[in-house]
């Protein structure tokens, strides 16, 4: 369970208030207007941006003063996952240990995770040499290496069109099921949310709201969303 107890998280002249409980398990789109403080509150829950006042704990265990290497997070961004010198293998190898020197289990691992996101034929190439989809595969291989708990998505599958990122999103709920992960997925598209997200984290006004169940909201938006949503 992910709680956010009480949070302040600053930046620069901006306040965002969070105070909310993430049961583990649960895929979790996190929407709301352009500047409303979504990638803020990833950067706080990653560890990149302390917390004015407040607390973030993880199954009972305070994450607050933890550094962000140390805390059971993997993220994903929308630009700039992939090293462009390294090849797929080593790309995926660093979710492991940033200086590359795997040992047999941990090579077997990135196999596995290779052949998991498909593309097991690849692993010699450069990131130049794959596609879009390819190259957020990758990002995905590399993050199932790791191995944490939580997973923080801020937009990876933006610059996609439509059936890739669906194809994308469908994999990334397939992997959070199998690994017993939870997943907090900043998304700017309510459909993103329709199709793997149980429920919704809005955030507007200064405020990261409570979880609410996707459907109902999104079929019944209170104004900040509607204003949003168009
Ligand atoms: N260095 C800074 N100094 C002051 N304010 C900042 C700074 N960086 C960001 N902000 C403000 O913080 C707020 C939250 O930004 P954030 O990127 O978290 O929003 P967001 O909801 O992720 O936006 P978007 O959907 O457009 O990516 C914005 O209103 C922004 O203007």
């Amino acid at each position: 369970m992910l709680r956010l107890e009480n949070c302040l998280i600053e930046n620069g002249g901006f306040a965002l208030h969070a105070d909310l409980t993430v049961d583990r398990g649960s895929l979790i789109a996190v929407i709301g207007p352009s500047g409303a403080g979504k990638s803020t509150l990833i950067e706080a829950v990653a560890g990149f941006r302390q917390l004015s006042s407040g607390a973030i704990h993880w199954n009972g265990t305070s994450l607050t003063q933890v550094e962000p290497g140390k805390r059971p997070v993997a993220m994903l961004f929308q630009d700039g996952n992939l090293f462009p010198h390294l090849t797929v293998v080593q790309n995926v190898g660093l979710g492991i240990r940033a200086n590359l020197r795997l040992d047999a289990t941990q090579r077997v691992q990135v196999q596995a995770a290779l052949v998991r996101v498909g593309l097991q034929d690849m692993a010699g190439r450069k990131p130049a040499a794959l596609s879009g989809g390819q190259q957020s595969r990758v990002a995905l291989a590399r993050v199932l290496v790791q191995g944490r708990d939580l997973l923080l998505l801020d937009e990876p599958f933006a610059a996609l069109g439509p059936a890739l990122k669906a194809e994308m999103l469908d994999l990334v709920a397939e992997l959070v099921a199998e690994n017993g992960a939870t997943l907090l997925m900043v998304s700017h598209d309510p459909s993103d949310a329709r199709r793997i997200a149980d429920q919704v984290v809005l955030v507007a006004d200064g405020q990261v709201h409570p979880p609410m169940e996707t459907a109902s909201l999104l079929d019944n938006p209170p104004p900040a969303l509607k204003a949003y949503l168009g």
